[in-house]
């Protein structure tokens, strides 16, 4: 494992897979959400974007809980921040603030290689956010999910009223988010929040590492491409999505990669080959 960047709020590491961790690292606190890890979160991201040699991000929280949302210092300080003689400037002033704070974490999206949320214990508000922008989420049975701010008197503003519908439908996210209910990590998998639930956290983390190394096995042009093609067409009609994906795989059919799985499945491998790097 190496250790990448230097961060107050999270902590990275890669191993020999070329697998990265990317650890929010506020356990003491519930891993909540200060306007440090907001700030924190793009470059760190960006970072992992740029490395060549990388494969796939597991998102985990150090600690009980995986996320207990937006640490309610960042909440107070974001209205304190504003200018309140001019409310013009002071709405401008929060509407930036909030649009930086949902591009910290678009760039779970942004980033090219597929994210794997781990999610323990409580993934409340923001933390529902979080995981709702990775691209796929495993849990462990310990595990709770709140989609909080209503009780909070706010509207969820940082993506889980985006993105949620296309994961688990419109119905269930409409319940989830206007009732703020607590649901288990079973009633995650039945409504296909989460794919999987294990036992415990071990359990978890170890499945979670098995998938990823499976995934980072795999031709990096093609498991990028794939993110980028469905994050496309989620957005779009199919029509559009496939006029896409044909121009991507124009650009991407090139490649040596499929030239090499050409080759090893003539020799009958039972293995995938190996790739090199992008
Ligand atoms: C522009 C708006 C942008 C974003 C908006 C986002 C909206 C949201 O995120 S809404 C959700 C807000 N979060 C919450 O309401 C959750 C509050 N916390 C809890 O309910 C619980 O702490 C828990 C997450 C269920 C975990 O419970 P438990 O395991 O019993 O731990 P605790 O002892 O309660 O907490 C440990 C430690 O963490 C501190 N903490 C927890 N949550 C927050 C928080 N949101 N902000 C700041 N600090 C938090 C808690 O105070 C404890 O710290 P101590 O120092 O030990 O007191």
């Amino acid at each position: 494992m190496t250790k990448v960047g230097n961060y107050n709020t999270l902590e990275i590491h890669i191993n020999a897979q070329n697998v990265a961790t990317l650890e929010l690292s506020r356990g003491a606190k519930s891993n909540a959400v200060n306007s440090e890890m907001w700030d924190e979160l793009p470059p760190a991201l960006e970072l992992l974007d740029r490395r060549d040699d990388l494969r796939v991000v597991v998102l985990k929280g150090h600690g009980r809980n995986f996320c207990a949302g937006i640490d309610f210092s960042a909440l107070k300080g974001l209205s304190a921040s504003v200018d309140l003689s001019c409310p013009g400037r002071s709405r401008e002033a929060l509407r930036r603030s909030i649009l930086r704070w949902q591009d910290s974490l678009t760039s779970l999206e942004k980033c090219r290689w597929p994210v794997i949320a781990a999610v323990q214990g409580a993934c409340v508000g923001a933390g529902v956010d979080m995981i709702t922008a990775a691209d796929i989420r495993y849990c462990s049975a310990d595990a709770t999910f709140c989609v909080k701010e209503v009780d909070l008197a706010i509207v969820a503003d940082m993506g889980t009223l985006q993105r949620l519908p296309g994961i688990v439908g419109e119905g269930v996210a409409r319940e989830l988010a206007l009732t703020a209910r607590i649901i288990s990590a079973e009633e995650a998998k039945r409504v296909g929040l989460v794919t999987e639930v294990f036992p415990d956290v071990a359990a978890l983390y170890a499945a979670v590492d098995r998938i990823a190394a499976t995934m980072a096995a795999k031709s990096p042009l093609a498991i990028t491409g794939t993110k980028r093609v469905m994050l496309h067409s989620r957005d779009m009609t199919v029509s559009n999505g496939l006029d896409y994906v044909a121009t991507w795989n124009s650009a991407q059919m090139l490649s040596e990669d499929i030239q090499t799985v050409i080759e090893s499945l003539a020799r009958k491998s039972k293995q995938l080959p190996p790739f090199s790097k992008l």
